[in-house]
């Protein structure tokens, strides 16, 4: 199920959805590509359409260990009497010789005897003292055999541009002979903190300091979603520290995540830098937690700007804030092709009161087993609080304005997306 719709009631703030929508259309793909061996390739989002070199299968083979035979020559024979055995083909075989009268013996793999027509498996056959085969049970002409290019025929399209590569990706690639593959090059991103409450962990806290946890995760979800990052540190909660890091910043990425100080109050800064030095095109969406998100650029955008996606500063806002909408954009200017998001059903196992104009995406887990998985709340749901999202397998959305009632169903999002 792909769900793109939520309702929202405060008018002042963008829909999530809606949002989300600007900043994919707001991306313009970067142009640089590399060639990379295959196993650098996991993750990384192919620059062209790859064409199959080969049929595959390339040959004709058996799909069983057993006995490959022509069934006219089984049918013809006298009762009591069985086929016997003329050659033994191994996978890695080269094509064998014609079978008179007989049979092969046969393993998964290997390539199909010419005059074969089926191959039975061992265990519904039986050898005489003769050294005969006998078999029980009907025999089907093609029975057993995958045929030369029933997967794909040389020519024809295995993967497309814009496809994140996989293991299973990475796997066809290999299994048609081809070791490196050319893929978007890795997206720069500039990557900073803001607030003059900050430290680093490692270091002794006074009361009032806060530790910098947000900059780890996003460090961690920028890798995830294969970016390099420019990690710029904390920044002052001043105009003057954010217009040096912006610079920077400017200089020498592509794109600028920061967060924490992008709110209404006079501490929070970015907001008005921004505006500056570049322009906003949004401010606020209607999600919970995650509200304060902005989008906007660095530079003049009649010649070279650099997007900048402000994330709220508690902790829970900024993830969601990423896993929403920020790596919608990330994954546009990638020049990835699929943007949809992936929800199914789920029952509440709690209830919970409304959140008053925005929809709330609550940390959940579920209960699989019961009948139909009911959704469990992780933990408490303070944007501040990373313990239920440490836990969370997924995100319970409520619309705006909406009770949770116990035994009803909502839309579920689970993690893994995320990180694909
Ligand atoms: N009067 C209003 N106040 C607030 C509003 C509002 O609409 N009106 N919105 C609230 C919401 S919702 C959020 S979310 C926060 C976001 O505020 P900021 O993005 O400006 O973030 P800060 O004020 O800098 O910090 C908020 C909170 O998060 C902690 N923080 C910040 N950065 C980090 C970090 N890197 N690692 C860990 N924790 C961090 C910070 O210490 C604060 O506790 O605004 C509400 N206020
Ligand atoms: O959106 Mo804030 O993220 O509710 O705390």
């Amino acid at each position: 199920m792909n769900c793109q719709c939520a309702e929202t009631a405060t008018p002042d703030l963008l829909d999530l959805f809606d949002a989300r929508q600007r900043l994919i259309e707001s991306a313009h793909p970067i142009q640089g590509v590399e060639e990379v061996s295959l196993e650098q390739a996991v993750g990384r989002v192919l620059a062209n359409t790859v064409s199959a070199p080969l049929d595959m299968p390339g040959v004709d083979n058996s799909a069983m260990d057993g006995y490959a035979l022509c069934l006219a020559d089984y049918q013809a024979l006298d009762d009591g009497h069985g086929l016997p055995i003329l050659q033994r083909v191994p996978a890695g075989a080269g094509v064998m010789p014609q079978l008179q009268k007989g049979c092969s013996r046969i393993f998964t793999g290997a390539p199909i005897p010419m005059g074969a027509d089926l191959v039975v498996p061992q265990e519904r056959v039986t050898i005489d003292s003769n050294g005969h085969i006998h078999i029980e049970g009907a025999l089907t002409v093609g029975a057993n055999i995958r045929r030369q290019g029933e997967e794909s025929r040389t020519g024809e399209r295995l993967l497309k541009a814009g496809e994140c590569l996989n293991a299973a990706s990475i796997a066809l690639l290999a299994s048609h002979g081809i070791n490196t593959v050319t893929v978007k090059r890795r997206l720069r991103v500039a990557l900073l903190s803001t607030g003059d409450e900050l430290i680093a962990p490692g270091n002794d806290r006074s009361p009032g300091q806060v530790y910098d946890s947000n900059r780890f995760m996003l460090h961690v979800l920028l890798t995830q979603a294969q970016c390099e990052v420019l990690d710029l540190g904390i920044i002052a909660d001043s105009p003057q520290s954010l217009h040096h890091a912006f610079d920077q910043a400017q200089a020498n990425a592509d794109v600028v995540v920061c967060t924490g100080g992008v709110s209404v109050g006079e501490e929070d800064h970015v907001r008005a830098v921004l505006e500056k030095r570049g322009g906003l095109h949004f401010h606020g969406v209607a999600m919970k937690p995650g509200k304060p998100f902005a989008f906007g650029y660095l530079g003049d955008a009649s010649c070279s700007i650099t997007p900048l996606i402000a994330l709220p500063g508690n902790p829970v806002a900024s993830l969601v804030g990423w896993q929403f909408l920020a790596l919608a954009f990330i994954h546009a200017m990638q020049g990835r092709g699929s943007t949809l998001l992936q929800c199914y059903p789920v029952i509440a196992g709690f209830s919970r009161s409304r959140s008053r104009g925005r929809s709330e995406l609550l940390r959940v887990v579920l209960d699989g087993a019961r009948e139909h998985a009911v959704a469990e709340l992780a933990g408490g749901q303070g944007s501040h609080m990373l313990s239920a999202a440490s836990q969370a397998q997924g995100y319970l959305m409520v619309n705006a304005d909406t009770d949770v009632i116990a035994g009803s169903f909502y839309h579920y999002y689970p993690l893994h997306q995320f990180a694909l």
